[in-house]
């Protein structure tokens, strides 16, 4: 295998692996190249939304070819173009053969939520002293286990599992990968709704709710399989859609029912708070790496 490393501008990035890819390239990925050097900058985004700058301002493309001929062939091309008076060749070089599958999931460790429950990826062997596992590995939706945001509502649900016996119906509303609902059957909820307006998210959610043998328990679809009320209501979405949907989220929770909700800067609670106020008094009940999860409780 041998590699070929462009450094581009972030507007020609696109471009350039368009071009890469167009040229047969294997694989490309792009990667900062001031990362490391004090000409690096950081690029900061909620999950789910694009990061507030297009890209870093000088960028590494690496594409991969099968041998060096190929990669050489394909830089003149590319130099060769009216568009790429800005691109530049940093390097060809062979690379050793990888057991890809491996590195990927080598990045994917079990996941703790309390010291009893954990989210493990299959090709893993659950720890010891996990009581309750649920198996994921990453796939096309959000929720893996490794975001703050997830963490703390599977915590909430974790800790509130005395609650369970109450929960004959939850809503998992921006459902993901199903991890929240899968959380919420593992601890004794009886049925859940889990909704998402990603069709993908859907499809994730039904295949994980199998492989975690609770598939007759989650109903997974789009938000308006939402009905009536709920005792207890999910939603890691972000602070602005979570604000929109307050009416509509707050009326599906039942009397003496919960609702917790995540994907809340430090910085934005006074505002989700005010959004919520006309129907439940919303609090912070945790928080982690700048983020914080907001609960609220209908009296009965
Ligand atoms: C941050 S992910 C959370 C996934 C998972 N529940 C978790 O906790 O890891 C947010 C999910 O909400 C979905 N979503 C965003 N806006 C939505 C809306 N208005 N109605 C329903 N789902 C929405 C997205 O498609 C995405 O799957």
């Amino acid at each position: 295998m041998h590699e070929l490393v462009l450094i581009c501008g972030e507007d020609d990035v696109e471009t350039v692996s368009d071009a890469l890819m167009e040229l047969d390239a294997l694989a490309v990925s792009v990667e900062d190249a001031d990362a490391d050097t004090d000409a690096e900058k950081a690029l900061f985004g909620e999950p789910g939304m694009p990061a507030p700058k297009g890209g870093w301002q000088r960028s590494a493309v690496r594409a991969l070819f099968p041998s060096e001929a190929d990669a050489t062939e394909c830089a003149t091309l590319i130099l060769a173009q009216d568009w790429a008076t800005n691109v530049h060749v940093q390097t060809v070089q062979q690379v050793p053969e990888q057991d890809w599958v491996r590195l990927t999931q080598s990045q994917f460790a079990p996941v703790e939520i309390t010291p009893e429950f954990w989210i493990v990826p299959s090709w893993h062997e659950a720890p010891a002293q996990a009581k309750k596992v649920m198996r994921l590995d990453p796939g096309l939706a959000f929720g893996t286990g490794t975001h703050p945001t997830t963490r703390m509502c599977l915590r909430w649900i974790a800790k509130h599992a005395d609650l369970a016996p109450g929960w004959d119906r939850v809503l998992d509303y921006g459902c993901g990968s199903g991890i929240l609902a899968i959380g919420a059957a593992l601890h004794g909820a009886r049925a859940i709704d889990a909704v998402d307006i990603d069709p993908a998210a859907v499809i994730s959610t039904e295949a994980n709710a199998s492989a975690n043998k609770v598939p007759s328990i989650i109903k997974a679809a789009l938000p308006d399989a939402a009905q009536g009320e709920y005792p207890l209501v999910l939603a890691n979405i972000l602070a602005t859609p979570l604000r929109l949907l307050a009416p509509l989220l707050c009326a599906h929770v039942a009397a003496g029912g919960h609702l917790v909700l995540a994907g809340i800067l430090e910085r934005q609670a006074d505002e989700l708070k005010e959004a919520y106020a006309p129907w439940l008094k919303l609090e912070v009940s945790d928080s982690e790496e700048g983020w914080i999860l907001m609960t609220a409780h209908r009296a009965a």
